[in-house]
């Protein structure tokens, strides 16, 4: 028995390795890959915040621009504008003037306008109104006469020259306001930009923590929740994090060891239960089965037959042939056992050349023929010795009733049954049956 063990437990401590998928591949600790992945990812954020932040400097200078220099520059050129306009109908009225009074009356005028200091700020106006006061002065002094083709002249200039400072203003207005779409329009693109960049990274982030993290550990449940020893391998993720790695290496380990575990167990189980000589369950093992059929058959009020063989003469079989010739012989006498009985008897080498029986849903009678049917095998079939010997075995067999009756006393009367169908000359059953006893010989 020890041999038998030691001889498992080296076979399983021998046993190949189980080979894990991904031992090849680099595995990634999860606090370095998130640090590494959130490092990037607050990089690329600020390198992003800093490429808006161009164009929204580059929009608060040019708003900059428009409030404090453009929007007051376009205004004063209107201003201008509306004052050549006002020189221009003042002018008219000097010329069309019905007496000396009214003239001089809207030459006043023309000089406060052509004093405001706005009228030097553009070299253009300074001397167009400079020509038209003079032209004007000369007509209200009496120096000249008024001449309306040279006035229209004048008037035609002014008109046009307010004309072009009102365009002037409102042109360098829409270059400014132009620069600044364009800025705000670049800025939108990149913002939208930036938010599929930083989707893209999200969802990558997302992908890589799915599958290297997320489907690693569903798997290592599913492992863990279907562990079995004699179940495949657990197989470890190929694409996993180190810690998961780790995990799934140490399940593989857990998984070999409980196979291991479970090999020993069956092992010491068998060797707990069967007679080693013969291969038939042992008598602890059967007192136990035997007990549950017999309380089966009182509980239910079912037939149930108890028996004893022994093999006749065995003693002589050693003396005569040697002990392993003996071994011999009782290793035949349970092959025939195991062939000849039905897969719900119970039998079991109750000790030396001694075997016991249990025939559940089986009168005596029954079993009696059963007895018989392996008593005349046993007569067929000479034991055929090592050194080519023919040795004649026969057996002897006491037979009790069980019905109603406890599993001591059912093999007490067996054995009484035996030793029965010992006296009256071996090569026989006896059957006690329930009432009275008597001598059976099957045909
Ligand atoms: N070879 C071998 N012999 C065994 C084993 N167990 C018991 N024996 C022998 O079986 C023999 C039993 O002899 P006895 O009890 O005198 O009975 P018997 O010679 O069969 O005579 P009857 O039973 O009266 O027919 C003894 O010699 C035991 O040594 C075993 O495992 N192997």
């Amino acid at each position: 028995m020890d041999d038998d063990r030691s001889r498992g437990l080296e076979q399983t401590s021998g046993a190949t390795p189980p080979v894990i998928a991904g031992e090849r591949i680099r595995h990634w600790p999860a606090g370095t890959v998130l640090a590494g992945l959130g490092l990037v990812f607050a990089a690329i954020a600020a390198s992003l915040v800093m490429w808006l932040a161009v164009d929204q400097r580059l929009v608060k200078d040019v708003a900059l621009q428009l409030h404090d220099q453009t929007v007051p520059w376009t205004l004063e050129r209107q201003r201008l504008a509306r004052n050549l306009e006002e020189l221009r109908f003042g002018g008219q009225s000097v010329l069309t003037a019905g007496d000396q009074g009214r003239r001089e009356e809207a030459f006043f005028l023309i000089r406060v306008l052509a004093a405001h200091p706005s009228m030097g700020d553009d070299p253009r106006v300074a001397v167009l109104v400079a020509e038209v006061e003079s032209f004007l002065a000369q007509i209200v002094s009496g120096a000249s006469k008024p001449d309306m083709a040279r006035w229209e002249a004048l008037s035609n200039r002014l008109r046009l020259l307010a004309d072009d400072l009102s365009v002037e203003g409102g042109q360098r207005m829409t270059v400014e306001l132009a620069r600044m779409t364009d800025a705000m329009n670049q800025a939108r693109y990149k913002l939208l930009f930036n938010l599929i960049l930083v989707g893209a990274f999200l969802a990558s982030f997302l992908v890589i923590l799915q599958r290297f993290l997320i489907r690693p550990l569903q798997r290592i449940h599913a492992s863990l929740t279907t562990l079995d020893p004699h179940g495949p391998v657990p197989q470890p993720a190929p694409l996993a994090m180190a810690e998961i790695h780790v995990v799934e290496k140490a399940i593989v380990r857990f998984h070999e060891t409980l196979r291991e575990n479970e090999d020993v167990r069956r092992k010491l189980e068998r060797l707990a239960t069967t007679d080693s000589l013969t291969g038939l369950p042992n008598r602890r093992h059967f007192m136990g089965l035997a007990a549950a059929e017999m309380a089966r058959a009182a509980r239910y009020g079912r037939p149930i037959t108890v028996g004893i063989a022994d093999l006749d003469h065995f003693k002589q079989v050693n003396d005569r042939f040697g002990h392993s010739a003996g071994d011999h012989v009782l290793q035949v006498f349970a092959a025939l056992l195991a062939e000849t009985l039905r897969q719900t008897d119970l039998v079991c080498r109750y000790g030396g050349e001694e075997f016991a029986f249990i025939f559940p849903e089986t009168a005596p009678e029954e079993a009696m023929r059963l007895a018989g049917r392996l008593r005349l095998r046993l007569a067929d079939r000479p034991v055929v010795l090592a050194d080519g010997q023919v040795l004649q075995v026969t057996v002897s067999m006491g037979l009790a009733d069980g019905a109603g009756r406890g599993l001591e006393e059912c093999l007490a009367r067996a054995d009484q049954a035996l030793y029965e169908a010992k006296d009256r000359g071996r090569d026989r059953i006896v059957v006690v049956e329930a009432g009275h006893e008597g001598v059976l010989m099957p045909p």
